[in-house]
């Protein structure tokens, strides 16, 4: 196997989680370039030394850079590290196709599928970037502000090769931080998708003011969804059951660091999406995977009910109350 080692890397998106990520980077040693959309931000994180918005308090590293100016981030380093929400991934693919190569090697830790298509974000990579053969993801029950703040964590990065996949481990373990590497790209991607769409059921339980008992049917009966789509897609289980599958599943049902989750207990409550989510102020992938997830296994051929009366609570104006009296009243069943 050949041995990589990561010296500098182009981090996109500097919203929570990509300033989470380009600062575990950074204190690493490497040199950490940031790019965001909006130049204006670039100039306040420049000028502060912290992202005063996404994650006040945490002072930048000399080695994270923040730059609006796409093609020089591109040419910065020969590794590329996604973190844009799942909207704005192909587009941003699209605008980085003409810059790499195939000597670069591109990562993502955005969670979610193509919202129109359902397409898992590796087969937007394979359309958008034919001449980048290697890539992989890097997912698990990682919250933003305690990897920002050096709490202890573990992450999976899955990638086309082990050498990258190492890598990459390598470039964020450090005393608090550990990486497991995978190669089930597939795997990784469904696990943090599906999940979002859990929590914000997790959250509607809570916010109805259902108990502990309903709170972990979903959790479990929702571990069995992401277990018949992730086999049927030709996921590995173990992967599922693994950091980017159960273990980010536990952390957003049961956290209200979680904005899927805080989504869910704002319905339960009473509120409607649009004014929950803009409350919440920032990426909430759930809602938009709700609908891609049901596309995906609906084509599949698949039953999800915790995740379709999720999508019709959201699209369809179903009340949670009835929703929850639907999943318990559905025919009686052998558990496995
Ligand atoms: N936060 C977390 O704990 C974790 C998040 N993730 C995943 O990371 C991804 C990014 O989420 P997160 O950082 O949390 O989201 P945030 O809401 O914290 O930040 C989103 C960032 O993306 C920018 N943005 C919005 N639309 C676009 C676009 N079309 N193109 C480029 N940039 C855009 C926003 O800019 P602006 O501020 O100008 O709106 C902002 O900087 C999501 O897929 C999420 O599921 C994964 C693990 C943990
Ligand atoms: O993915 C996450 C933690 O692993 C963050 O979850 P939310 O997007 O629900 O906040």
């Amino acid at each position: 196997m050949m041995t990589e080692h990561i010296q500098s890397i182009a981090v996109y998106g500097a919203g929570s989680w990509g300033t989470a990520l380009a600062l575990q980077l950074a204190r690493n040693g490497l040199d950490v370039l940031l790019w965001d959309i909006n130049p204006v931000q670039v100039e306040t994180l420049n000028r502060e030394r912290e992202n005063t918005y996404y994650l006040p308090g945490i002072a930048f590293p000399d080695k994270l850079v923040c730059s609006s100016d796409l093609q020089a981030v591109a040419a910065f380093a020969d590794y590329h590290l996604i973190v844009v929400p799942s909207h704005g991934f192909r587009s941003l693919l699209q605008k980085l196709s003409l810059s790499l190569t195939e000597r670069d090697a591109v990562l993502w830790a955005t969670k979610g599928l193509e919202l129109d298509t359902g397409k898992l974000l590796h087969q937007v990579l394979e359309e958008e970037l034919p001449q980048c053969k290697s890539y992989g993801v890097v997912s698990g029950p990682t919250f933003a502000g305690e990897v920002a703040s050096g709490l202890p964590t573990a992450m999976t990065v899955a990638a086309t090769n082990a050498g990258l996949a190492q890598a990459v481990a390598e470039a964020f373990q450090a005393p608090n931080y550990r990486v497991y590497f995978s190669q089930d790209i597939l795997g990784v991607e469904l696990g943090g998708a599906i999940k979002n769409v859990l929590a914000i059921a997790a959250g509607i339980s809570d916010g109805l003011g259902f108990g502990a008992n309903a709170r972990v049917a979903i959790v479990t009966r929702g571990l069995a969804e992401i277990m018949r789509l992730g086999t049927k897609l030709g996921a590995q289980p173990e992967t599922l059951m693994g950091l980017a599958g159960v273990g980010d599943l536990v952390l957003t049902c049961t956290d209200n660091q979680s904005r899927n989750r805080r989504l869910g207990l704002a319905l339960g409550q009473g509120k409607d999406m649009e004014t929950a989510i803009a409350e919440i102020g920032q990426a909430v992938e759930g809602a938009k995977s709700a609908r891609s997830i049901g596309k995906l296994a609906a084509t599949a051929g698949v039953e999800m009910p915790i995740c379709d009366v999720v999508y019709r609570i959201l699209y369809e104006q179903l009340p949670p109350r009835q929703a929850v009296q639907e999943l318990i009243s559905r025919d009686l069943k052998a558990e496995f």
